[in-house]
């Protein structure tokens, strides 16, 4: 090998401290020489034979940069007393000529061939992990389901059914309205984490009533990673006091508040409204109250911004609570030109009615011929459809096909099928029951003439100061709560003030563990007294809650309901029942109901329970048949002729079983159709599962912590613990806290653990990392042997892996349709590919380690011949790219076109196919052609090898 030479001025690069920059040799006396690196402001000293030093020279055609930060293309170099002298030109054509000396030292070396002849040569390791985290990446972009399993949530199928659905269309608009506590939260947790990371959705507005601030902020982070900032009055004024122009909601890209404050905030109001956002999310959007003449204020917001903002997703579990003009209300918000009209829509929702019966008398006929005795059906069906040649089908399954087809046609055409998903407990098993208790109590007396039945029911309010000690439901409870000592108790009262004075009575006349939750209190202590009577060892035994607390929030722990008094209205006694009855309920949901003997307490829980049947089943129509009798509800309750009552009561009985039945009949059995197909959902779990792979994803993460210097340890079986380690390449690795993190790679122990990290292929950590591995350079380069019968022994192989470059919005997931996840060439010195005889994994599996300093030596030695190898593969490359990009326009062709044609289709017969939705998918088509024309197979790694003979 030649003797290495330094004089004075040269530029050198330190293999092992690259980020130092360019180095000027300052200065060489006998065996040493030093180096001064002006972009770190740092000077080396090394001895000469041994330096771990890499000499930079540039040549034609490479771009540099000179101390004042100009660009410049090498044109021609020369060497004078060692060092050289560039002459080089700059983009508007004027030539300069500037000695090394002169060259900016804030070099980075990121190609691979700059790297590689600069003497940065990585580990073999790090250039299979950088293979490895392609393919993984790969996989994760082609898949439609990406988004949906990173969730820290059982993969319950109504609602992957659901997620999956509307995860894949452009900008949804849908209203999510499963039964309470079927996990609605989690649906459009599912859905947003899905437009999330799919890049389609950036900015995310989700507006929640106060009560629900905390929850929702927990949830969205702890089950998904996404966090959420809340934005209250507070944070606003102080964000606005910092800087009086800036939007304070333009602070973060998912922002949290609630619906209350910003419709009557009038500062945070306009700023809303001026922001941009890609979904509005809104909870309980039944308070958002609508009519024709009058809106409320936080409908009036709500209808501002879904008018400017391509998704919405609106969440209640109750949609007809005020009626169908309430509903109309949120349909409206989601899509205005088509819900313009309540009659209209009235009368459509009717006929929808009609054809669901319809649908459904066909569905449960067996054969042909059962379904041609029944004039009826057939003569009504025919009004709807072309019945065909389905009364003529032979076979049972000829007749099941073609009903099928029949029923699948029907539910496209379904309007609002599209925009709302109902599920109900029929849908999803694995509820427990709920069983009712009722305790008649001493017959309370008073004088006092009331008008108002809601003073009769809330009987505190009659007894005056001395209630406490006067109400038989108060030394009912007393008892209650002794027998049932080790029991987690909800109580449920209309008024704040209620709850207040019994809690203070329980815990300063009883010493009971208690907490009460009510409106009057401050979001941090409603969530303080919520988290203390969730606390299993040392919580609350009971908590005392005003109305607020039967809306969203999650007391499933606990099993035992107080009713201590009952609302008029039959959806906010489902809304109490179900904070215990929702998804976790381990066991029996037991409802207390303590009443007053022959009061309008006890009348309205026979109303209820014998009458609606709504404390043991999910009444489906029991807020319509209040709604009808409401009226006469009111005198019954009041009127001390007993008989009154019952005879409405019987009313009630026969209408509700009539509703019921028209209910179940009708409309609801063809939005549940619309709103689950089990097929699919099976299919979607199966593909998440199969997917999943937390073996594989732990190995993985294996490889990537030892390449990034991050430490790991067993935990304890299934976790393990991750913590900085003291060699860490990077500063900082993504989402690893300084202390640590706990964390599993299995779904079914984070569920059980909610104190470790559930690491999936979409937690952050896994896509940082990737993020890290693929934006890096560590790993573009990497020299090994290979031992080989078949080349020569001595002959130089170049392994170069080629990534394709195109330059498209995230949004449009040009990764779907790449057809490989990067293009790999094993090319000889003869310009011969061996990459199919020699498989990534193979060279992998056998090549040899070289000692870094002997690899450099080499590669500084065969810099000509790797350089030909290089040119080589970037001519092959070349070539190889028409047929790749071929590939990939005619996937994207392939599923767009059927995508399009779909909807088309269904647009011809479902006005709630927006033409938005159409627009979007053709002008998608037209930019993802234009992107993947204009793209190109970039060289990302390389690798070299040096045959040798085998052992
Ligand atoms: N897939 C799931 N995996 C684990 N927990 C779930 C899942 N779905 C729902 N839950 C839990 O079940 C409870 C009810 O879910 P959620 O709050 O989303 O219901 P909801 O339909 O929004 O209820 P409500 O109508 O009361 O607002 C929550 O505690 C939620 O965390």
């Amino acid at each position: 090998m030649s003797e290495v030479i330094f004089a004075p001025g040269q530029r050198w690069v330190s293999n092992s401290e690259a980020e130092l920059g360019l180095g000027i040799v300052k200065e060489v006396s006998g065996r040493r020489i030093s180096l001064l690196f002006p972009a770190a402001a740092e000077e080396r000293t090394y001895a000469s034979d041994n330096a771990p030093l890499s000499r930079v020279i540039y040549k034609e055609h490479d771009q540099i940069c000179n101390q004042e930060g100009i660009k410049l293309t090498v044109i021609a170099r020369q060497e004078i007393n060692d060092c050289l002298i560039y002459l080089a030109v700059t983009d508007d054509g004027t030539e300069l000529t500037l000695h090394e000396m002169d060259l900016a030292s804030e070099v980075q070396f990121r190609q691979p061939q700059d790297r590689l002849f600069a003497g940065q040569i990585d580990k073999n390791r790090e250039f299979d992990l950088r293979l490895k985290t392609l393919e993984h990446h790969h996989r994760l972009q082609q898949s439609a389901l990406f988004g949906l399993s990173g969730g820290r949530v059982q993969l319950l199928p109504h609602q992957l059914y659901i997620a999956s659905q509307v995860g894949q269309r452009y900008a949804p608009r849908v209203l999510l309205a499963d039964e309470v506590g079927l996990g609605k939260t989690i649906e459009a947790g599912l859905i947003m984490h899905q437009l999330l990371l799919t890049g389609r959705v950036n900015r995310v507005l989700l507006l929640v009533p106060d009560s629900l601030l905390h929850q929702w902020l927990v949830e969205m982070l702890r089950r998904f990673n996404l966090q959420f900032t809340v934005m209250d009055q507070e944070r606003f004024s102080a964000q606005r006091e910092q800087d009086a122009d800036s939007n304070p909601f333009e602070a973060s890209q998912l922002i949290l508040a609630s619906v209350t404050e910003l419709a009557n905030e009038a500062e945070m109001r306009a700023a809303v409204v001026d922001c941009d956002w890609d979904m509005l999310v809104i909870d309980e959007a039944h308070h958002l109250q609508w009519s024709a003449t009058q809106s409320s204020a936080e409908y009036l917001l709500a209808e501002q911004l879904a008018a400017a903002i391509e998704s919405v997703l609106l969440l209640t579990a109750t949609p007809e609570q005020l009626g169908v003009a309430s509903h109309f209300a949120r349909l409206r918000l989601l899509d205005p030109q088509r819900y313009f009209d309540l009659q209209l829509f009235t009368e459509q929702e009717q006929n929808f009615q009609t054809l669901s019966g319809l649908l459904q008398s066909l569905e449960d006929c067996e054969s042909a011929a059962e379904f041609s005795k029944n004039t009826q059906l057939n003569q009504l069906l025919a009004d709807y459809f072309e019945l065909g040649q389905i009364k003529a089908l032979q076979t049972t399954e000829a007749f099941a096909a073609e009903k099928k087809k029949l029923i699948a046609d029907a539910l496209d055409r379904h309007g609002t099928g599209r925009l709302l998903f109902r599920n109900t407990r029929d849908t999803v098993s694995g509820f427990p029951v709920r069983i009712c208790h009722s305790y008649a109590l001493a017959a309370l007396t008073s004088d006092e003439v009331v008008t108002d039945p809601l003073i009769l029911i809330q009987s505190e309010r009659l007894l005056g100061e001395q209630w406490l000690t006067q109400d038989a439901r108060v030394a009912w409870l007393v008892d209650w709560l002794k027998q049932h000592r080790q029991d987690k108790v909800l109580l449920i009262c209309a008024r704040a003030e209620t709850a207040i004075e019994l809690e203070q009575y329980f815990r300063v006349q009883h010493g009971c563990r208690s907490a009460v939750f009510h409106e009057q209190m401050t979001l941090v202590n409603r969530d303080r007294a919520a988290a203390y009577f969730a606390e299993e060892e040392q919580g609350a035994q009971i908590l005392f809650c005003s109305e607020t607390g039967s809306e969203g929030r999650n007391f499933q722990f606990c099993q035992h309901l107080v009713m201590f008094d009952l609302p008029l209205s039959a959806d906010l006694l489902e809304q109490r029942i179900g904070r215990l009855d929702r998804i976790g309920q381990k066991n029996a949901v037991q409802i207390h109901v303590p009443y007053h003997s022959g009061s309008a307490q006890q009348r309205l829980f026979d109303w209820y329970h014998q009458g609606l049947n709504a404390f043991e089943q999910v009444a489906t129509a029991a807020s319509k048949v209040n709604e009808q009798l409401a009226a006469p509800l009111t005198e019954a309750l009041l009127s001390a002729d007993s008989s009154v009552f019952e005879r409405l009561l019987q009313q009630a009985r026969e209408m509700n079983n009539t509703l019921t039945q028209q209910l179940g009949d009708g409309r609801n059995w063809l939005l549940e159709r619309n709103s689950f197909d089990a097929e699919i959902a099976a299919s979607v779990i199966e593909e998440i599962e199969s997917a999943s792979r937390s073996l594989e994803l732990a190995d993985y993460m294996d490889h990537v912590f030892s390449a990034f210097g991050v430490d790991q340890q067993t935990h304890s079986s299934d976790s393990i613990i991750i913590m900085p380690g003291d060699h860490m390449i990077y500063h900082d690795f993504p989402g690893l806290p300084e202390d640590g993190l706990t964390a599993t790679f299995h779904r079914h122990k984070a569920l059980s653990r909610e104190d470790l990290a559930f690491l999936s292929w979409e937690h952050p950590m896994v896509l940082g990392a990737m993020d890290l591995v693929m934006h890096n350079e560590l790993g573009n380069t990497a020299f090994c042997t290979l031992a080989s019968e078949r080349l020569p022994a001595g002959s130089l192989l170049l392994e170069a892996v080629f990534v394709m470059r195109c330059a498209a919005p995230r949004h449009l997931q040009i990764g779907r349709y790449l057809p490989e996840n990067y293009l790999r060439l094993l090319i000889d010195q003869r310009g011969r590919n061996h990459a199919d005889s020699l498989d990534a994994q193979s060279v992998s599996q056998r090549a040899g380690r070289i000692a870094k300093n002997t690899a450099q030596q080499l590669v500084s030695r065969a810099r000509t011949q790797i350089q030909d190898l290089i040119s080589q593969a970037q001519r092959t490359a070349v070539e190889q790219t028409p047929q790749y990009v071929e590939q990939a326009k005619s996937q994207m062709h392939q599923q767009l076109e059927s995508e399009l044609q779909r909807m088309q289709q269904l647009a011809r017969v479902n006005p709630d196919i927006r033409q938005q939705e159409l627009d979007y998918l053709a002008q998608s088509r037209q930019l993802l052609e234009d992107a993947l024309t204009n793209s190109q197979l970039v060289l990302d790694a390389i690798r070299v090898i040096i045959v040798t003979e085998p052992s």
